[in-house]
């Protein structure tokens, strides 16, 4: 089978490997669709996410749906032929921490396209059949594949907390922003606002049901905030830009006794933040780490049609043009490229 191997940055080598046969409790997916996520993008541009450093030639691709083509003996889950759509992250099922349901913590997750586990790159990928979710028929492998960052943003809004007629303000309108802001508004999110410093993300926010979009490279947020919540505040920001600035301005947006979600990665590791801010105003500020069982909701959503990925992939490219396909994955308008297979 053909994969695309990261053997440095920005060299990525078209591999033949051995096609994987499927454990017991594995099922064989002949991968169909594999979104680019800004941390493939990172790993090709720097060959390193902080501690996480491609030392091996490594396959990238970590958001992925297809076809079972084979189970293992011991898989009565799935059949070969079911669409399907693979949760990148298997943890070990054993410690205090996957025994709490919270397996997104687990420190020997082994989550795909992060070194040293290979990603979806591949024309076949072995998976647990129980990290393998089908895909209901009117539900496409594309949809399943934006079931990986749906995730990000459903358990995002489940660490907000976000309720029905919740005021949230979402920070960045990148791909997980934009499915934070579906997200919240399945869960019942009534006013939703976004920032961004490039326009045309915040006119596709404003197309995606935005009820304000701020370009904060040009206008301060925090008025916009006073005129939208009269003076309170909003009940939930979710940062998903990392970038510092935005960061340090969740504190100054959210009411009294509010909720701030960190998801953005900042580039800095210490962001200056205002304890009394966060002390008297007894403000909730949680991180947001990737998710856990989330989804089978995400694959509701989408098959309910309560969130719409449609108009989300700006390209398609096959495995052949991986370079190109990073290359036009960092133009600034960009929101996602995805790899398909024939
Ligand atoms: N915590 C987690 O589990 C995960 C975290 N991430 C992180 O979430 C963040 C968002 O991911 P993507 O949407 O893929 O990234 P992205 O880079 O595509 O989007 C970030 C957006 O923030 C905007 N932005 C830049 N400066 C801003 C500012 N001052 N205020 C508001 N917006 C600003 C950018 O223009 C861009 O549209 C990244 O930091 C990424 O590393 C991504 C996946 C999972
Ligand atoms: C942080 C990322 O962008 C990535 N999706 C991951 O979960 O490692």
């Amino acid at each position: 089978m053909r994969a695309a191997v990261l053997t440095e940055p920005h060299e990525f080598r078209l591999e033949d490997r051995p096609r994987p046969d499927p454990a017991v409790d594995e099922v064989l997916v002949a991968i169909g669709d594999v979104g680019i996520c800004g941390s493939d993008v990172h790993y090709y541009e720097h060959g390193r996410i902080g501690d996480y450093v491609v030392e091996e030639p490594l396959v990238l691709g970590h958001e992925a749906a297809g076809e079972v083509v084979a189970v293992g003996d011991d898989v009565t889950s799935l059949e070969a032929g079911d669409r399907v759509a693979l949760e990148p992250g298997v943890p070990c099922r054993r410690c205090a921490h996957c025994k709490r349901g919270e397996y997104n913590l687990c420190p020997d997750v082994t989550f795909m396209a992060t070194p040293p586990h290979d990603g979806a790159f591949a024309e076949f990928v072995a998976w647990p059949a129980d990290f393998t979710y089908r895909l209901p028929d009117h539900v496409s492998t594309t949809e399943g594949a934006l079931c990986e960052p749906l995730s990000v943003g459903i358990h995002a809004c489940r660490r907000g907390e976000v309720e029905t007629g919740d005021t949230v303000l979402v920070a960045g309108a990148g791909p997980i922003g934009l499915l934070v802001l579906a997200a919240a508004r399945a869960a019942g999110a009534t006013d939703v606002l976004v920032t961004d410093v490039v326009d045309e993300k915040l006119a596709f926010a404003d197309e995606r049901g935005a009820d304000r979009t701020v370009n904060v490279a040009e206008a301060d947020l925090e008025p916009v905030v006073t005129e939208c919540t009269d003076g309170e505040g909003v009940d939930v920001v979710i940062e998903a830009s990392g970038a510092e600035p935005s960061i340090r301005s969740t504190l100054d947006v959210v009411r009294r006794g509010g909720v701030v979600v960190l998801v953005g990665l900042a580039s800095e590791a210490t962001v200056p933040f205002d304890v009394l801010d966060v002390v008297d105003n007894e403000l909730d500020v949680r991180g947001s780490f990737r998710y856990e069982n989330t989804y089978p909701a995400a694959i509701d959503l989408l098959a309910d049609g309560a969130v719409d990925v449609g108009g989300l992939v700006d390209f398609e490219m096959g495995l052949d043009d991986v370079d190109d396909a990073f290359q036009r994955a960092q133009e600034p308008a960009v929101v996602k490229g995805m790899i398909t297979f024939e």
